[in-house]
């Protein structure tokens, strides 16, 4: 049997559910194919749990620092793991709720629970049925990396989606790869209790980041007890009675629980894209041109499938890109994005734009302004003045060229940056703006008021 439908968009991450809602309210039949859980990533094992597992650990860490603040607390601090869980998962299952009654609801929209495959250029097959349309958007996004160490298949390692169900606390936690995932796992199970070690194949964190900044960051989680070996080459894991142990250059430990966090793959290779003639890279990301259209017409790629991006704003981003074009007359495309992210450690760091590495490989003359958060007011007033804000800025254009900011607030405070670059604007914009006092913020100005050239 075939279905024909005006579109056909696989995968719900962050960007099929809201392109279904704009093609069918433009009168559109669309269906929306899911093989797993409603909200993909962000929503189920990504996002949103691990944002709010990281606000239990805030809390474990600011209580341990009570009396720092003149606050007595009646003994010492424990966390139920069991409860902090819990209410990660009342979180994540709202969401999924209101998703789900949102798509259910949906005027002409199709949801199909199943795997979709290509069967051709515009037809796609899931649960043994055939559906056609001209126009195919896929949004089937990514999945942990797990590499072939000897061993590995001997012991019950946990990747993000594993981590989401435990309930108990980890005698020692070994997280392999110190980026994101890791690192956000790593600083919430130490606040929570765990012992915790960090594992990083590269000479340092966050490599993607200036030296400076990973320095501050591995210095800011050692502080709390987390220890970090990089440069960490040859592992092989085996089971022992602490639960595992690993083994790597220069290194033999034991732990209970072990986290993968070295990366993402695309999901493409399940997608029989050879049958729709859809290309992808050595990697697997599938190609697209500046308007997320693949090589066959009529075929889109949206979210971290495309390699463009691999966070939930800019898959948000690229629905706004395909609708804009599709919908609305209006030529938005990728490379008008500015990149932004955050990194959610405590404090968080804020990053818009150039580094200072690739600030100095373009061969532009810039200026720097880096500021410590001990000379921050507002930091001092709260006893958290960990961490420095740093933007650089074309000497010429006076435009902002890139930010870091791994400061209280730094994944807030980085919009009034971001938004003066997409403004187009000088910076001296911001300079001149009067900012509310006693606010992290109100720092920018004077920061941007003591530029020095980048030499
Ligand atoms: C632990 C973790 C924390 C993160 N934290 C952040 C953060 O704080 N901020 C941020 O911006 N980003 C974060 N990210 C990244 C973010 O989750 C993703 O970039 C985001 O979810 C975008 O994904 P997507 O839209 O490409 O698709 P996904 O969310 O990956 O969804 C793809 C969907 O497609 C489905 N699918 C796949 N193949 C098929 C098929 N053949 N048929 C049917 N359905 C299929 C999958 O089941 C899935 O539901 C985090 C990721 C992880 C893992
Ligand atoms: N705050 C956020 O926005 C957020 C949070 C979590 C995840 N994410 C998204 O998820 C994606 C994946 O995150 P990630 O942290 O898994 O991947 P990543 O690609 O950012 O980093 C992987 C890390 O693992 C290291 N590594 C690779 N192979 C290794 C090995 N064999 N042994 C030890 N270390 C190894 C790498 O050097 C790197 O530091 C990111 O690209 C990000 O976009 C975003």
């Amino acid at each position: 049997m075939t279905r024909p439908f005006d579109a056909i968009i696989i995968g719900s991450g962050q960007a099929g559910p809201f392109l279904a809602e704009r093609l069918t309210r433009a009168g559109q039949t669309v269906a929306l194919i899911e093989r797993e859980h409603l909200g993909g990533t962000c929503v189920n094992d990504g996002c949103i749990p691990t944002k709010t597992l990281v606000a239990s650990a805030r809390v474990a860490h600011l209580a341990r620092r009570a009396a720092d603040y003149g606050v007595m607390l009646g003994g010492p601090v424990r966390v139920d793991m069991a409860k902090v869980k819990a209410r990660k998962d009342a979180v994540v299952q709202a969401s999924i709720d209101g998703l789900t009654s949102w798509l259910e609801n949906m005027e002409r929209l199709t949801l199909i629970r199943g795997e979709a495959r290509f069967e051709g250029p515009h037809a796609v097959s899931v649960n043994g049925e055939t559906l056609t349309a001209p126009k195919i958007f896929i949004n089937a996004g990514g999945r942990p990396v797990i590499p072939d160490w000897p061993g590995l298949a001997d012991i019950p390692y946990l990747t993000n989606t594993g981590m989401m169900g435990l309930d108990a606390l980890p005698e020692h936690l070994i997280v392999v790869g110190g980026s994101y995932i890791g690192l956000e796992f790593a600083q919430m199970y130490r606040r929570f209790g765990a012992a915790v070690t960090v594992l990083e194949y590269g000479d340092r964190l966050i490599a993607r980041e200036d030296p400076e900044i990973s320095q501050a960051v591995r210095a800011m989680l050692e502080a709390e007890g987390i220890v970090v070996h990089t440069g960490v080459r040859d592992f092989a894991v085996r089971p022992d009675a602490a639960g595992l142990r690993l083994t790597a250059t220069g290194l033999d430990i034991p732990g209970s629980h072990l986290l993968l966090a070295i990366g993402r793959l695309p999901n493409s290779d399940g997608l029989d894209l050879a049958a729709a003639g859809v290309e992808t890279d050595a990697r697997g990301y599938i190609k697209v041109d500046d308007r997320l259209r693949t090589n066959v017409d009529g075929v889109w790629a949206l979210g971290d499938i495309n390699g463009r991006g691999a966070f939930t704003h800019t898959s948000y981003n690229d629905f706004e890109i395909v609708a804009a074009n599709l919908l609305d007359d209006d030529p938005r495309q990728v490379s008008d994005r500015i990149p932004a992210y955050a990194l959610f450690t405590d404090p968080p760091l804020g990053r818009v734009g150039m580094t200072e590495a690739e600030v100095r490989a373009a061969g532009r003359p810039a200026l720097v302004g880096v500021m410590p958060m001990t000379r921050v007011g507002r930091a001092k007033e709260r006893g958290e003045t960990t961490g420095f804000m740093k933007v650089l800025v074309d000497a010429q254009t006076q435009r902002i060229l890139g930010a870091a900011l791994l400061c209280i607030e730094g994944d807030e405070i980085v919009h009034s940056l971001l938004d003066v670059m997409a403004a187009d604007a000088p910076y001296t914009v911001i300079q001149r703006s009067v900012h509310i006092h006693p606010t992290v913020s109100e720092l920018i100005p004077t920061l941007l008021g003591q530029l020095k050239p980048l030499d």
